[in-house]
């Protein structure tokens, strides 16, 4: 048994560096000059058919590239079950076709799973362009449209991107926990966990304890933000990030709200002033966009993204107070004109970007009041607070960050009675440092870098407000 499990192992081991399916090439592979006149036998779903004099022409893809793969099959060896949608195994010969694009000349062809189009409903034909919102109502069959397929790709290389760049940078990739005490920015927003097993209830049923202490003998939570666990391994690493999701239980179907989204989140040790905390996001923001579009040009084709226009431009910094005489200044152009010491609302942000021709603007120093208890104090004004918001066209808020209350009487202070932060004052204690950080919301930086109108069509699997279901 042993032994023929070890004599397995080569032929694995080739396998490793293959793209491809299952002992297949891979669609991405098949693009290159030296395919030419190889055999190839590749896999993937049929999205385009044509049926000529003698041959059939067909448009497979693997998902590997936005390309499809033209395949030129003589009429004889065509299934009956080659249709749109159905899953193929070709093997063939790859040619140039006069249009200089690959091709496969295939001599044997099968169907693995045929797609039955018009039985079952199938909710999309060949070559037809479909409104979003169309689509997401078939989100387990929305991967096979040729835009979010693209979409995913994007997604995955902004992820490996953001990870590359940081690290470059000196940064620490840390798995902050999903469930946690804390309530990290005092909004109420968060989504309780308890265990659903009765008896797991009822073996750790103790005297006067609420249901929601039953496990953990505290409340529990799905984390709203990694910061405060970040804070403290700065403290030994440095420079840290965390990339991952992220809930908020905000009563809100907008197009920029999810209650289950990704956030990335860094946080800097030996940080002394929010200008170097603005640079450290501008530069995130530009060299990860920059990035994708040098890696991403077929997919972001694809989809009709455009270059963002504010790459090569400095980003503006208004103040607080600043943004408030430019939105009075305003108010005829606006709904809503803003009162001191109130939150923006969307319409308050997009406008201060259009007012700044479309290029990202940060907003410092904020009321003290209208933001989270960690945030430190600017040194000049203590009715105001160290923090961010980096305001982008499109979503608005795409970043906020601040410098970190590091006085431990201070913070005392303003530490919230509940969620059990004495450990995050301790912070403060032994060995304390200056620190700040931001967190940008990754589904909102896609949204805004792709131009794409809503955040629930930059997610496989979108969660809002009564929608769980798939
Ligand atoms: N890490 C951060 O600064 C992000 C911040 N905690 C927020 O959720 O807005």
């Amino acid at each position: 048994m042993l032994t023929r499990y070890i004599g397995r192992l080569h032929p694995l081991k080739a396998d490793v560096v293959k793209r491809g399916a299952h002992k297949c090439t891979s669609i991405l592979d098949t693009a290159s000059s030296e395919a030419i006149g190889k055999p190839a036998k590749v896999q993937g779903w049929v999205r385009a058919l044509r049926k000529m004099k003698d041959n059939v022409f067909v448009d497979i893809s693997d998902g590997s590239t936005c390309e499809m793969l033209q395949v030129v099959m003589p009429k004889a060896i065509k299934p009956d079950e080659l249709r749109y949608g159905s899953s193929v195994r070709v093997k063939g010969e790859l040619t140039s076709a006069p249009n200089g694009k690959m091709e496969l000349r295939a001599t044997e062809v099968r169907v693995i799973g045929a797609c039955n189009v018009s039985e079952d409903g199938y909710p999309f034909a060949p070559r037809k362009k479909y409104d979003p919102d169309y689509i997401r109502q078939y989100l387990h069959l929305r991967p096979r449209t040729r835009g979010f397929s693209s979409l995913l790709r994007l997604r995955d290389l902004a992820s490996a991107v953001i990870g590359d760049y940081l690290r470059d940078r000196g940064f620490v990739s840390v798995h902050t926990p999903m469930l946690t005490s804390n309530d990290c920015e005092g909004a109420g927003e968060v989504f309780v966990v308890r265990p659903q097993s009765k008896e797991v209830v009822e073996s750790m049923r103790k005297e006067g304890q609420t249901e929601d202490e039953i496990y953990f003998d505290t409340a529990a939570f799905l984390t709203v933000s990694g910061q405060l666990h970040l804070e403290a391994v700065a403290r030994a690493l440095t420079k840290v990030y965390t990339f991952g999701p992220t809930f908020r239980a905000e009563n809100s179907k907008s197009r920029l709200h999810l209650s289950e989204f990704y956030m990335l989140e860094a946080e800097l040790a030996f940080l002394t002033s929010i200008e170097d905390l603005m640079e450290e996001v501008e530069l995130l923001v530009k060299r990860v966009t920059e990035r994708m579009i040098e890696k991403g040009a077929s997919d972001l084709r694809a989809i009709g993204a455009l270059d963002p226009q504010w790459l090569n431009k400095t980003f503006a910094c208004l103040t607080y107070e600043d943004a408030l005489n430019v939105l009075n200044d305003n108010a005829s152009q606006l709904q809503r004109p803003l009162k001191y010491g109130e939150a923006f609302t969307k319409e308050h942000e997009l406008f201060l970007v259009q007012h700044n021709d479309g290029v990202p603007v940060f907003v410092v120093n904020w009321p003290k009041e209208i933001k989270p208890f960690y945030m430190k104090e600017c040194a000049d004004d203590a009715s105001k607070v160290a923090a961010l918001d980096l305001l982008v066209p499109g979503v608005g808020e795409l970043v906020g960050g601040s410098m970190r209350e590091d006085d431990y009487e201070k913070l005392e202070l303003k530490l919230p009675p509940t969620g059990n932060l004495s450990w995050y004052l301790d912070l403060r204690k032994y060995g304390n440092v200056p620190t700040g950080g931001y967190g940008m919301g990754f589904d909102r930086f896609l949204q805004c870098v792709l131009g794409i109108g809503n955040i629930k069509d930059t997610v496989p699997f979108p969660r809002w407000p009564h929608n769980c279901n798939l």
